[in-house]
């Protein structure tokens, strides 16, 4: 098939979503020196929207109206972080995930202006996070803390860190590196401290299914591993059928041996409750099923639920 001459790309315009679109516009690029890419400008609902994600009525603000603009062929590309994507449904009909790019730091990181670590942060110390993963295990490990609500994309609310609005942010490390503020970074924390949410650290790059040329061409831009990890995560999500306000971790990566290991948690809002999985498959879709039906056995459904949503 040839290839096609220009790849339309949609673009949310924060500076993090600008930077991932020209890390895959020099990746095309790299690998098909014949197609010229052009950026559409996008603001979804996410985007405008400062209050609480809950209430735009249901998941997907950050991804619907690409979604659309991709079916209505006004654009060809979308690039989405995975973690944005809702998981317990499958990608919009029509749509195809054509690439998952290598992932980069699935790791979340402090930024304190005083360069302090979580465990030395002073009793009371307001802690910039909207993601109800992050508030439970910060109420978990350092329930001294206290977690604030904020929203935003990560250069505005680096900007309310400044302004005193918080003590300090969590946000992901990929993210800072991203719009390079990693040198904000005061500590990385573990996958122990803090564990990822399902997808962090990787880009995924949606086509119309039926554009065989333009999935073929993108889909030179996959990383194998990266698609086996993020396969497995996402099975898991579809299984434990988490809605927006779960506190759901989870991360593959690949043994030296070549099966994946995938380990998972689901926690109360509290923190008081952690049900932890672990396990190993070389099959992704077998092990994203397997760890999600242990966390069920435990009870994963339960504390799901009694979360308000
Ligand atoms: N929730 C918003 C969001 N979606 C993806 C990233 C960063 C990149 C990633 O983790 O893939 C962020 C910011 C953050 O969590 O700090």
């Amino acid at each position: 098939m040839s290839d096609p001459q220009l790849i339309r790309i949609g673009a949310r315009s924060s500076p993090m979503s600008l930077a991932q679109v020209e890390r895959v516009r020099a990746e095309l690029a790299a690998a098909h020196p014949g197609i010229a890419t052009e950026v559409v400008p996008f603001t979804t609902s996410g985007d405008r929207w400062s209050g609480a994600l809950v209430e735009l009525g249901g998941k997907g603000a950050f991804t619907r109206e690409l979604d659309q603009a991709l079916l209505a062929g006004t654009i060809d590309l979308a690039v989405h972080c995975v973690k944005d994507v809702p998981g317990d449904r499958p990608v919009p009909a029509g749509t195809v995930f054509a690439a998952y790019l290598k992932r980069d730091d699935l790791r979340d990181a402090l930024v304190h202006p005083g360069g302090l670590s979580l465990d030395r942060l002073p009793a009371g110390s307001r802690i910039g996070t909207s993601s109800v993963r992050r508030v439970a295990q910060l109420a978990q490990r350092w329930p001294e803390l206290e977690p604030v609500p904020i929203r935003g994309n990560a250069n505005s609310r680096l900007a309310k860190l400044d302004a005193g609005v918080v003590d300090a942010l969590l946000l992901a490390v990929s993210g800072l590196e991203r719009i390079g503020a990693q040198d904000r970074i005061t500590e990385i924390l573990t996958v122990e401290q803090m564990m990822p949410a399902v997808g962090s650290g990787t880009l995924a790059l949606q086509c119309r299914s039926e554009d065989e040329a333009v999935v073929e061409a993108v889909g030179a831009l996959n990383d194998a591993e990266t698609f086996r990890q993020t396969t497995a995560e996402r099975m898991l999500l579809h299984v434990l059928q988490g809605h927006c306000n779960s506190p759901i971790a989870a991360f593959a990566t690949t043994e030296h041996d070549g099966r994946l290991s995938l380990r998972a948690r689901v926690f109360s809002a509290d923190g008081k409750t952690t049900l932890d999985a672990h396990e190993w498959d070389r099959n992704a879709l077998a092990l994203g099923t397997s760890v999600a039906a242990t966390l069920l056995r435990q009870g994963a459904h339960e504390v799901i639920n009694a979360i308000p949503h």
